[in-house]
């Protein structure tokens, strides 16, 4: 059955007429009509299972975030590939390996944007956005004109590197591995958003990692209210948005501070030099190019918050997952470190030999092959979620799976990344095991979109900051082998990953960095 918003159906009832046609008193009796005709004209859809549960209101919410992985393997198990859950007082679908490829390219039945834009309000944060003009210039800075953008990155990679880990004659604790990578990540970022001197302060990386965080923080607002319906709660957590509050209010307004005379300085140099004036190359000249944004070169007519509104959302799509992938990767090296450090290394020293110690150039980060394995089998393995990437059904009324299941407009599909994972056809042998060198033997750079790698999405959509992500991973850890020997205070290995709910948890563990 589909069960709409009381709204609409509390809306449907009210624009009841009398028979005289004005609007007229409720009676009964129509309302008895209209929920049996309500109800009548609900198509009965061939839904995937619900797995049982025991405690009604609560259905699967308890387990779903203390045990997921069991949860998931067991009603795998007993409901086949797809099927459903009650969390949070919500109907969620979860989809296995033979329909994730179709919710990739189906984006016209499903959408993975609509659903976190539903989870997070992003339409009420990111005011005047046009998402796919973002990901169109996301694409064309970070994937066709990367190269343009790779001494950069390198140069403050380095620098971050060194203000935050620095020499370690002595050596250093690291606390909170993912506290670091934040702030390593937030220089390389905020460079390639707005390549200024006068950027570089700090009050504008403090910035940068203040709206990264608010955002992060804003997944994970436990939805109690949905217990009673999920239309409620979106209700309720848009509540201070509508009055004009924005987790991203205070740092977007220094942002705006900062880049306005960086843009007014750019428009007058543009008048003034005409074709003699050389741009800038980051992500601020992408936006001024646009007629849409900068109309002519008057400051007055700028659109300034188009521009800090798209800033910040690039800010939240990049920085926490590659800190957070980074530092997964990083401890990964450390656990492993028997295994693999040593010919990572190696080949590590051997590129840095052959280039004289100098930038590398985009050959030599094609030839870390070994390392480039390693990231997409930390990334399939440590960075992956149990279930994720929710899409939501934008189908008309209801779609219907290649198995026969239906799901109705609305509902939430999440991809069973461990089906995928551990599935010995897509993975090759021992699937949960780690081994580096897996993607290695297949020629799958860790970019490739496949059906055995969930982590970057598929089909039209799947994640256009790819190229960037891995090549900033890349650079981090090499740089970071080159310089340090790392391990962990006690020297044990916890090979057990930690989850919240089906996410995996930031990395909390003591790292020690000494001298290499
Ligand atoms: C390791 C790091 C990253 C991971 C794991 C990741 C993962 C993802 C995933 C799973 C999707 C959804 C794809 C789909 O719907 O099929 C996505 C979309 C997206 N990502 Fe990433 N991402 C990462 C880094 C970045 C970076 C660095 C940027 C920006 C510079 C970025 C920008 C975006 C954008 C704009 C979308 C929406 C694309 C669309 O809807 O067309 N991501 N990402």
């Amino acid at each position: 059955i589909v069960v709409r918003g009381p709204r609409t159906t509390i809306a449907n009832l009210i624009q009841l007429r009398s028979d005289k046609g004005r609007p007229g008193k409720y009676r009964p009796g129509f309302i008895l009509v209209a929920i049996y005709f309500k109800l009548s004209k609900q198509i009965k859809l061939n839904e995937p299972p619900l797995a049982y549960y025991r405690f009604p209101i609560i259905g699967h919410t308890w387990s779903y975030f203390t045990d997921c992985e069991k949860l998931i393997l067991e009603s795998r198990e007993k409901y086949g590939e797809t099927f459903s859950l009650y969390v949070f007082g919500q109907v969620i679908t979860i989809a296995g390996n033979k329909t994730t490829q179709k919710i990739f390219k189906k984006d016209k039945e499903f959408s993975f944007f609509k659903a976190s834009e539903e989870r997070m309000q992003l339409d009420r944060i990111f005011i005047g956005q046009n998402f796919d003009t973002n990901t169109r210039l996301i694409r064309t800075c970070f994937q066709e004109k990367l190269d343009h953008f790779r001494s950069r990155l390198q140069k403050n990679i380095i620098m971050a590197i060194d203000l935050y880990i620095g020499e370690c004659v002595e050596p250093r604790i690291i606390r909170a591995p993912y506290e670091t990578m934040f702030d390593i990540m937030a220089i390389p970022v905020a460079n390639l958003l707005i390549d200024d001197e006068y950027c570089n302060n700090e009050d504008m990386l403090e910035a940068v990692k203040s709206v990264a965080n608010s955002m992060f923080k804003l997944l994970f607002v436990p939805p109690i209210l949905s217990f009673i319906h999920p239309w409620l709660h979106k209700q309720f957590i848009s509540i201070p948005l509508r009055l004009g509050w924005s987790p991203i209010s205070k740092p977007s307004k220094v942002i705006l501070s900062r880049i306005k005379p960086v843009i007014e300085k750019r428009l007058y140099d543009k008048k003034r030099l005409g074709d003699a004036w050389v741009a800038p190359l980051d992500i601020l000249q992408y936006l001024l190019d646009d007629p849409d944004i900068t109309p002519d070169l008057n400051p007055d007519n700028v659109n300034y918050n188009r521009i800090v509104s798209t800033i910040t959302g690039i800010i939240f799509a990049s920085m926490p997952n590659m800190s957070n992938n980074t530092s997964r990767a990083l401890f990964d090296l450390v656990e492993r470190n028997q295994r693999y450090w040593h010919k990572l290394c190696q080949e590590a020293q051997e590129i840095n030999k052959k280039s004289n110690g100098n930038e590398l150039t985009s050959d030599d980060l094609h030839k870390m092959m070994k390392l480039d394995s390693f990231i997409r089998e930390s990334l399939r393995i440590s960075g992956s979620f149990i279930v994720g990437v929710e899409h939501n059904c934008i189908s008309k009324s209801y779609y219907t799976f290649i198995n026969g299941y239906q799901v109705p407009n609305g509902r939430k599909v999440y991809l069973n990344f461990t089906e995928t994972n551990h599935n010995e056809g897509l993975q090759g042998q021992n699937p949960t095991e780690f081994y580096a060198y897996r993607h290695l033997e297949r020629n799958s750079s860790a970019t490739k979109l496949e059906s055995n790698f969930l982590t970057f999405g598929g089909g039209k959509h799947a994640c256009p900051g790819r190229f960037l992500a891995v090549n900033v991973m890349k650079i981090v850890l090499h740089n970071i082998m080159l310089r340090y020997n790392i391990r962990t205070e006690t020297g044990v290995i916890d090979p057990k990953r930690r989850y919240f709910g089906p996410v995996p948890m930031q990395i909390k563990d003591l790292t020690i960095f000494s001298q290499g």
